[in-house]
């Protein structure tokens, strides 16, 4: 049999008439099949440059040399947005629904899971960095998957992605608690404060005064905006005008800025000041976390003394009072009022001191890890460093009180104790180290 030609290939349509195979024609039919093909595959190639081209996961960011610090991630897509309106639908009747940002981390994940158990929409956003072990981020955003909320993988400050998020579900509220947080590591990576504390948050609030309807923001502020201040206890009335560290200057920083988007736009915007907040799942960089992870190994701690062995003291404020807070803080925010990046009309504009009244002396704390865990501390008792910490906090909430109904019930004994079994818990008994 005559092998057959590469044209013999085309099938020809059965019934149609079939043409003489004349030199001709054969001519004919092949450059008209070629032709079809240079169609087709220009069709082909086209489709791909645009899809490359007008992906929201194209960041421009790496050709962009004063953005670089910006991963890429990747989002988009049906399946993608069907995820982001089943995670953020509403389901019940008074519900809101929220964009929570910096999802994976300790607050987040806490405030996620209490809205969504409420049966509120919540979407989480999170970079994942690696500020601290990301597979702790990753367990709480595992944690947060089996509860319903998706956690979207991308940064505050990728306006593309924000605005997609927005254009996929209209937010009522934006609980934003994203941040580069730490006092003392903002002396050794002070950019990642500026590009997270306030870079991402003006980008945060550009897309929220342009989204319509414009969400209430209700935001993470810092105790560590008190600074240098010497009154006692901390009142939202007090001085907050000199920072002690650059994570201060950048929480006091977002403060004003929350102040000009509010006054120029309309934004409703609450401002929180945390005061030491600590709990299972919480953060291995703060002290009452890696003081655990060091007693349970054997290895020596350093206690900070002020001068002329003064005590340092924090409000510490157990997560659970928090998450109350931020609720009590969502449920009272009044709408915003502009429309179309232009204000109507005159919006709220508050911050409140989340703490828990009651400091207790670092050494305090060690004293109750070390029951709890029942080792002894290796204590170096050693100056308090000039590096941004303060030697006191102290909160007066009456304010959080009386506009928020939030009103702290957990002693750092009782919270201690409940950080301590979950840190067993996950780190089997401490034999699996933490970072
Ligand atoms: O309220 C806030 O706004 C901040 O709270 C938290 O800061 P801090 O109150 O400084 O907590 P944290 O580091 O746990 O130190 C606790 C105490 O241990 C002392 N401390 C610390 C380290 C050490 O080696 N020894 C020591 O005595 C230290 O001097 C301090 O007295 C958050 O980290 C911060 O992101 C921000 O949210």
């Amino acid at each position: 049999m005559k092998p057959m030609s590469r044209l013999d290939d085309i099938p020809s349509t059965p019934g149609k008439f079939k043409m003489d195979k004349s030199p001709y024609f054969h001519r004919t039919r092949w450059q008209s099949s070629v032709a079809k093909l240079a169609f087709w595959s220009l069709v082909f190639l086209g489709l791909i440059f645009i899809f490359f081209y007008r992906s929201p996961s194209s960041n421009p960011a790496s050709s962009d040399p004063s953005r670089r610090s910006l991963r890429t991630y990747s989002w988009g897509g049906p399946a993608w947005e069907k995820r982001v309106r089943s995670s953020a639908r509403v389901r019940t009747r008074h519900g809101v629904s929220v964009l929570v940002t910096g999802a994976s981390g300790f607050v987040g994940t806490h405030v996620s899971a209490a809205l969504k158990r409420r049966g509120d929409g919540v979407l989480g956003l999170d970079n994942f960095n690696d500020y601290y072990d990301p597979s702790l981020k990753r367990a709480r955003q595992a944690l947060l998957e089996r509860s319903g909320v998706f956690v979207v993988e991308g940064d505050i400050n990728d306006a593309a992605l924000l605005k997609k998020l927005f254009e996929v579900v209209p937010f009522t509220h934006v609980m934003h608690l994203a941040a580069q947080a730490g006092v003392r590591y903002a002396m050794e990576n002070p950019s990642s404060y500026v590009h997270s504390n306030i870079a991402g948050f003006v980008n945060l609030l550009e897309v929220c005064k342009s989204a319509n309807p414009q969400p209430a923001i209700v935001w993470a502020s810092s105790s560590s905006v008190y600074g240098l201040n010497t009154r006692v206890p901390f009142s939202e009335k007090d001085r907050t005008d000199q920072p002690a560290s650059l994570y201060a200057a950048t929480k006091k920083a977002g403060e004003e800025i929350a102040h000009t988007y509010n006054h120029i736009y309309g934004l409703s915007l609450t401002g929180l000041r945390f005061f030491t907040v600590y709990g299972p799942w919480g953060r291995p960089d703060m002290a009452y976390f890696f003081f655990t992870r060091d007693i349970l190994k054997g290895k020596a701690i350093s206690i900070f003394e002020g001068a002329n062995h003064g005590t340092v003291a924090r409000d510490f404020t157990y997560i659970d009072d928090i998450v109350k807070g931020c609720l009590g803080a969502l449920d009272t925010a009044e709408k915003s009022t502009g429309t179309g990046g232009k204000k109507r009309g005159a919006a709220q504009l508050r911050v409140f001191n989340l703490g828990n009244t009651s400091p207790v002396p670092v050494s305090d704390l060690v004293t109750i890890l070390e029951r709890l865990l029942k080792v002894k501390a290796k204590r170096n008792i050693t100056k308090l460093p000039r590096n941004g910490d303060v030697q006191f906090t102290h909160a007066n909430i009456s304010s959080a009180q009386r506009e928020l109904g939030y009103k702290p019930t957990t002693d750092l004994q009782t919270g201690l104790k409940k950080f301590a079994r979950w840190y067993l818990g996950y780190y089997k008994g401490g034999k699996k180290a933490s970072s």
